[in-house]
């Protein structure tokens, strides 16, 4: 038994899980999305430079990586306060910041940010996709891979005395590359050592979280205690849906707010409104996983703040809720996909 057994960890330390409340699984506050820079469509580029106008705000929803400025949480430090307050009114206690290396996590602005707000932050360690990863990362062997995630949870990271309580996003791409495997076998091997939280980015392709599940198991991981996030554009069929349920991880959507006609990083996902996460959700209780959803934003971009006119982190708590309850989910499985669920997956054993 560690002294982590049976806690929570946050960026102000541990706490027992009863203090968490509803909690968003998969958020960002502070963060860079450089990486995912996509040229705006011909003729769009001067739009792009001046975007934040309230004409440009439905341009902004459909071409989010396409406005470097848009990319840059970071910078928005107030408007984040003003959030993170506003998610507290609605009944929210904790956020699972999923900022790994590689999109400028940032641990002391995320410790300022729980001690303003009192909202419960808990931090992940670990690495974010191949394209982000340095030289040096490519280079290192598992087990070193190994040991600065586990440093990360127990003794601090980025130079801090700041511990993450969750191990993740750890992002993979389609194809898996070979440094993303390593990385996904030292995450294995982290969670083996500390019986912790571990959280995956899936490729976008519908094979991608089986693999990685398969990849995970092999190098002992925990599936029970594993996340697979942004399942509402990876898998649309609902026979292949179960039977990655049926692997046994968490099944994570995450994308509640992003509407989108052309996704850009796969054009041949047709990313699905709130209204059919919602309708895949009830599929998924009605099939028996109601102690397996978890849900979230995932707001990663600017436009998605309400100071730029977003839905902000309270959307799922103000208006998907209600929905919910009105599609077939009761009160007490709307509890358990808030509260309970993210509380057994963020206590360590
Ligand atoms: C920050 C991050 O990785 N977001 C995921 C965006 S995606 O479109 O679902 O891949």
């Amino acid at each position: 038994m560690s002294v982590l057994s049976g806690k929570v960890q946050t960026v102000l330390g541990l706490v027992d899980p009863d203090q968490l409340g509803r909690t968003m699984t998969h958020e960002h506050l502070v963060m860079s999305f450089e990486c995912s820079y996509t040229a705006p469509p011909p003729g769009d580029e001067a739009v792009a430079e001046n975007p934040f106008q309230i004409q440009h705000m439905h341009w902004l929803r459909q071409h989010p990586y396409s406005c470097r400025e848009n990319l840059f949480l970071s910078q928005e430090l107030s408007a984040l306060r003003d959030e993170l307050l506003a998610y507290r009114k609605a009944g929210g206690g904790t956020i699972v910041e999923n900022t790994t290396t590689g999109i400028d996590r940032d641990l002391p602005a995320l410790r300022q940010l729980a001690k303003d707000t009192g909202v419960h932050i808990i931090a992940g360690a670990g690495y974010y996709i191949d394209c982000t990863h340095t030289e040096a990362t490519k280079k290192m062997s598992v087990e070193k891979l190994t040991d600065n995630i586990v440093s990360e949870v127990l003794h601090g990271t980025d130079g801090t005395d700041i511990r993450c309580g969750v191990i993740g996003e750890i992002g993979t791409g389609w194809p898996i590359t070979e440094s993303e495997k390593k990385v996904l076998r030292a995450t294995a091997h982290a969670q083996s050592q500390l019986g912790c939280p571990v959280i995956i980015h899936p490729g976008r392709d519908p094979a991608a979280p089986a693999e990685i599940i398969r990849i995970l198991q092999e190098a002992g991981g925990d599936i029970s205690k594993t996340v697979m996030s942004h399942l509402d554009r990876t898998i649309f069929d609902e026979g292949e849906l179960l039977e990655f349920a049926n692997m046994g991880s968490y099944l994570e959507y995450d994308l509640f707010g992003t509407e989108m006609l052309n996704y850009p990083f796969n054009l041949k996902v047709d990313m699905p409104s709130d209204s059919q996460r919602v309708r895949t959700l009830a599929f998924l209780v009605k099939e028996g996983y109601e102690d397996k959803v978890l849900m979230a934003h995932d707001i990663h971009t600017k436009n998605r703040l309400t100071k730029f006119g977003g839905h902000g982190y309270s959307h799922i708590l103000k208006n998907i809720v209600p929905k919910m309850l009105t599609r077939g989910i009761t009160q007490h499985q709307v509890d358990k996909i808030l509260i309970d669920n993210p509380k057994r997956w963020l206590t360590f054993k």
